[in-house]
């Protein structure tokens, strides 16, 4: 299958293409979405901070508008990312998660952290360039470890207060320096349920640009331990049989594939397809 979207250092110079605007309040929207005529957009009241060329949309080229606040145009709404990534297009959802990554590291790295002085966009590289320190500085992706903990027809999932009322999902953590993924894992596990865990294996991997996670995601078996649940971080961890599942998280989350994977091969249903 032919990709509809790919990233691109485009140069701004260039005139047309499609442009996507993004505030601290979201992404523009109307009717038709998230992608505007760019030269429509360039000449509404907005306070551009930066421009981006990040890559081409069934070969059109897309840019990314980088706002200092969101402003008022007409006809139009601001939406958080999260919201596309529940409802609508993937591919659109997909190009939005990456200009927003963009966006993020661009306002994050505009000045250099070693000596404090402004740094430049590299032409034609995904970097911003301290000079007189000569580094560079490249989108911050922070690798986070996922894992679905088995035994038998049981699977331990887990609530944090942060999330939505009712839903429970799988174990996750970011990895810190000297670790391996497994490492992580089992750091994370034991961290938050006091739970050891066995057999691991590798399942798939996924961007999760909020704000620049990339989820590594695993089955483990269950080798040891009762729950006990952390304190803050988790508000409550539970055994749940497989036909007594609890609300569990988006469709299109790697924590809900995990998890579907193994409903699936137990019950002898299709697996379902990791969403990239
Ligand atoms: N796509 C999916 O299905 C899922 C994605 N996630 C994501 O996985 C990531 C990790 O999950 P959590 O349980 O929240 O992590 P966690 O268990 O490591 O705890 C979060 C804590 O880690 C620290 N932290 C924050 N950012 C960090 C970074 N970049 N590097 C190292 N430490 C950092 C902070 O102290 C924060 O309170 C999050 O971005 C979360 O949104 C979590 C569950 C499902
Ligand atoms: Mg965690
Ligand atoms: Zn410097």
């Amino acid at each position: 299958m032919i990709s509809r979207w790919t990233t691109a250092v485009l140069d701004t110079d260039q005139p047309g293409g499609w442009a996507v605007a993004r505030s601290p309040e979201g992404f523009l929207f109307d009717d038709n979405g998230a992608l505007f005529p760019r030269e429509w957009l360039k000449r509404q009241d907005l306070s551009i901070l930066a421009e981006h060329g990040i890559g081409h949309l069934d070969g059109e080229p897309v840019y990314l508008l980088e706002l200092r606040s969101a402003s008022e145009v007409p006809g139009c709404n601001w939406k958080g990312l999260r919201a596309f990534m529940l409802e609508g297009d993937h591919t659109v959802y997909k190009v939005l998660g990456y200009a927003a990554q963009i966006g993020t590291w661009y306002r994050e790295h505009r000045f250099c952290g070693n000596c404090g002085q402004a740094t430049h966009q590299v032409p034609r590289e995904r970097a911003m360039y301290c000079e007189p320190c000569d580094i560079r500085y490249y989108p911050r992706i922070s690798p986070s470890m996922i894992v679905l903990v088995t035994r038998g027809d049981e699977v331990l999932l887990a609530r944090s207060p942060r999330f939505v009322a009712g839903v429970y999902s799988t174990l996750a953590g970011f990895a810190e320096p000297g670790e391996s993924a497994e490492d992580c894992l089992i750091r994370e596990v034991r961290e938050e349920v006091q739970i050891e865990v066995k057999n691991i294996q590798y399942m798939g991997s996924q961007c999760w640009p909020f704000p620049h996670s990339m989820m590594l995601g695993f089955h483990a078996e269950y080798a040891g331990g009762d729950i006990v649940c952390q304190e803050d971080e988790i508000e409550d961890a539970q055994w749940f049989n497989i036909h007594a599942m609890p609300p569990l998280p988006a469709s299109r989350s790697i924590a809900r594939y995990l998890i579907d994977v193994y409903l699936a091969r137990r019950l002898g249903h299709a697996e379902p397809v990791l969403p990239g």
